[in-house]
């Protein structure tokens, strides 16, 4: 979408032309590096003389890779569309929607020349926002991410579809009072990240956070890590005896993740130490007071394992007063794209590489499953940034990775392949679906309301709809 609009330039008094004069370059540069909306400046020639360190959250590259470059040597792919031809041909302001694939962004960019004295254009001046949020302000890593006035999550949690936020929401719920929490949850989803997230912001955030797996622990040395033991209490003990995590923690909380595979013994002692807040250490014969918060999480079907008499009710219902179900990948499909790219940003800072997804990778990643979900994705990421020699990640890569995982038949003749109308269309249709809103639907794959709307009328109602 372009529209042409007029921009009058504006007449200084004398006095502050002289003011401007003076300022100090040092002073202009730090204005401009400094600036939220993005600037990028080409010369008459086309080549990029200035991009301030904002626009990376929209194109993802860095200045350095992108001045001294002429416009058409800027791979094409990474933003759409390019207006400098077209500010050049008009000789006036432009203004477009440049959609970033890089970062799934669609922004409104306003390209404005700039005249020399004899009346020819000697710099174009390019500008975008988007809207702000607090997660974008974490842009740069160097420096204190923005104080939130609220206590909610969104700075460290990624995800942005509406069943995660209502798991966010019940969450932070649970901050400011003191109640247990069970998180349920296929593998990988994210259950002890959460977990360790609340603690953060509880209460007893200034206290510790333990977290123990109940199923990688064999049951008679579970119940030592847990309660501790006294001197002697068994051959081969600590003759000083030992503490456990559950007087470690006391004060702050213990995630106790698999709560599933807790046998029935111990099951009883987590449940005296929720209601009556005390426990006794194994070989010893008094209690131990300790004040603990107590989350845990499962991926097994507890209200299943209680009929199956492997689950005490009492602890079940005491653990329940806060139930959190995050869904799997595959059913927030709007996430895969936000956590694809903060891995991506994040390996990129940990190996020092400036990688890229490609539209067509893009689509890849959102078009799978995941079933090993956040940690499977966090991984394979990794693994992509590191084999991949390019800067666009290359989109065989993934095919690998996927023959690897025994997702796809080897050979190249088993590709399914996409083109970017198929692209276009089943992300419409999918998101639309769901919602049946023209509004969530820009939100959700990140276009104007109108853009979204022609998107609508095209995919949606199969009318003719100018293109984009
Ligand atoms: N919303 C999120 N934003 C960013 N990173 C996340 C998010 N959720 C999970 N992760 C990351 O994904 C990985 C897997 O998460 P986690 O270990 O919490 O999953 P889990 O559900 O506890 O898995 P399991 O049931 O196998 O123990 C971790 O490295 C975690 O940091």
């Amino acid at each position: 979408m372009r529209n042409l609009i007029t921009i009058d330039k504006i007449e200084h008094t004398p006095e502050y032309e002289a003011y401007l004069r003076q300022l100090p370059q040092e002073l202009l540069l730090k204005i401009v590096e400094n600036a939220f909306a993005e600037i990028f400046v080409n010369d008459k020639d086309g080549r990029v003389v200035y991009v301030n360190p904002s626009s990376m959250r929209y194109h993802g590259l860095q200045p350095e890779e992108l001045v001294g470059k002429a416009s058409g040597e800027i791979k094409r792919g990474i933003w759409e569309p390019h207006s400098f031809a077209e500010v050049m041909e008009k000789k006036c302001p432009i203004v477009t929607e440049n959609m970033y694939y890089i970062t799934h962004k669609s922004l409104m960019s306003v390209n404005i020349p700039v005249f020399d004295a004899d009346g020819e254009i000697e710099l174009v001046i390019s500008t975008a926002m988007d809207y702000v949020t607090r997660t974008d302000l974490s842009y740069r890593t160097s420096e204190k991410s923005i104080v939130s006035s609220d206590s909610d999550f969104s700075d460290e949690v990624i995800g942005s579809g509406e069943a995660f936020k209502a798991c966010l929401k019940k969450l932070e719920k649970a901050v400011n009072v003191d109640l247990n929490v069970l998180i349920l949850g296929e593998s990988g989803t994210g259950k002890s990240f959460l977990a360790e997230t609340l603690h953060r912001h509880s209460l007893r955030r200034n206290k510790p956070f333990f977290a123990i797996n109940c199923a990688a622990i064999p049951e008679n040395l579970l119940e030592s890590e847990l309660f501790g033991y006294v001197p002697g209490a068994f051959t081969g003990a600590d003759p000083k005896g030992r503490t456990g995590l559950i007087k470690n923690a006391d004060g702050g909380t213990l995630f106790l993740d698999e709560i599933g595979e807790l046998s029935l013994p111990l099951q009883a002692k987590i449940l005296d130490v929720l209601e009556n807040k005390r426990y006794i250490p194994v070989g010893g014969n008094a209690f131990q007071h300790v004040d603990v918060r107590i989350t845990a999480a499962t991926n097994q079907n507890l209200i299943e394992l209680i009929k199956q008499k492997k689950f005490r009710s009492d602890l079940y219902w005491r653990l329940n007063i806060i139930k959190v179900t995050i869904p799997p990948l595959r059913e927030r499909k709007e996430d895969i794209i936000l956590l694809a790219n903060y891995f991506l940003k994040k390996n990129n800072q940990k190996y020092g590489t400036s990688k890229l997804f490609d539209k067509k990778m893009m689509y890849l990643i959102s078009d799978y499953d995941w079933p090993g979900n956040i940690r499977q994705l966090k991984n394979a990421i990794e693994r992509l940034v590191v084999y991949s020699e390019h800067m666009i990640l290359e989109e065989e890569l993934f095919w690998e990775y996927l023959r690897e995982e025994g997702e796809v038949p080897a050979g190249p003749a088993q590709k399914k392949t996409y083109n970017l109308e198929e692209i276009k269309r089943d992300l419409v249709n999918e998101v639309y679906t769901k919602y049946k809103s023209s509004r969530k639907l820009a939100e959700v794959i990140g276009v104007s309301q109108s853009t979204a709307n022609r998107l609508i009328q095209k995919y949606i109602r199969g009318e003719d709809a100018p293109d984009d």
